[in-house]
């Protein structure tokens, strides 16, 4: 087990309020969230629709600016996306959950994967073709190299799935920021997404962040789990604890509801 952790967050709040909600004291989208992933680990943030799980993700990714609060990586603040150095943003990678609105239908698998070397030329590969590093690295993914010439708009949504993350990994990420990143796909397409992922990470040395709302994807790829409600982290323990012993109220009204459905 790493000692320090690859990335802390410490009491992040974020609100997307009008004045008026301001004064009616409507609550935070995220209020005074905290926890620690470590370089190997995969941490699960789970909750029912509009608990703040995005929002979360995209203030580590830099896409939300928090109003309070602090996220480290590697020991150091980081601010939003604007202000962070290249090396950052290209350490920290986010997988989205619409595989096809994420890539640019008309442009070829092999052009989606350059244009990340030319934004980031430091980890372009070296002492081989790109056309060499593309085929590896769809290999990687699970994909045939004939997939390199063809446009994202002829591909399935498993198969953008499995680019995307291609994309991400051309970067060299230390940490992939999933959210919801198996949710519009078939239930067993689900599963080799899931797979694929932890086989990753553990080739490669990854830490994933992995937001989602579905208890049977957490068990699937989870380490930990933070459990949010209401902008709140009410929960945070081992994968195997929070199924076994789940703590708070809200995880065990979670657990039931899980139950409920594979019952249905
Ligand atoms: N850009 C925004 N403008 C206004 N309100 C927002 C914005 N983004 C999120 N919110 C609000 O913040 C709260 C948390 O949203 P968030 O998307 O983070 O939750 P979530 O748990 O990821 O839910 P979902 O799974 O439905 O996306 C919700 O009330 C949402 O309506």
């Amino acid at each position: 087990m790493s000692a320090s952790p690859l990335v802390e967050v410490s009491d992040l709040v974020v609100n997307f309020h009008t004045r008026r909600e301001r004064r009616a004291g409507k609550p935070n989208a995220v209020d005074g969230v905290s926890f620690a992933l470590r370089p190997d680990e995969t941490l699960a943030i789970v909750g029912e629709s509009g608990s703040g799980k995005t929002t979360v993700a995209r203030c580590v990714v830099g896409l939300q600016a928090p109003q309070d609060g602090v996220i480290r990586f590697d020991g150091a603040a980081i601010g939003p996306v604007s202000k962070r150095s290249p090396a950052t943003r290209r350490a920290i990678q986010m997988v989205f959950q619409d595989p096809a609105a994420s890539l640019n239908p008309r442009m070829t698998v092999r052009s989606i994967i350059s244009e990340t070397w030319r934004t980031h030329p430091s980890v372009a590969p070296e002492g081989r073709t790109w056309e060499a590093a593309i085929d590896e690295l769809l290999g990687d993914v699970g994909l045939d190299p004939g997939v390199a010439d063809r446009r994202a708009a002829a591909l399935s949504g498993g198969q953008c799935q499995r680019v995307s993350i291609a994309r991400a990994l051309a970067l060299r990420p230390r940490l992939l920021v999933c959210d919801e990143a198996v949710s519009a796909l078939d239930v067993s397409v689900q599963s080799q997404i899931l797979r694929l992922l932890a086989g990753l990470r553990a080739a490669r040395g990854l830490a994933i962040l992995f937001i989602t709302h579905d208890l049977g994807v957490v068990r699937q790829i989870a380490d930990r789990v933070a459990v949010m409600h209401r902008g709140s982290l009410v929960e945070t323990a081992t994968a195997d604890d929070l199924f076994e012993r789940p703590g708070h109220p809200y995880t065990k009204t979670l657990l039931e509801a899980a139950l409920d459905l594979e019952g249905a």
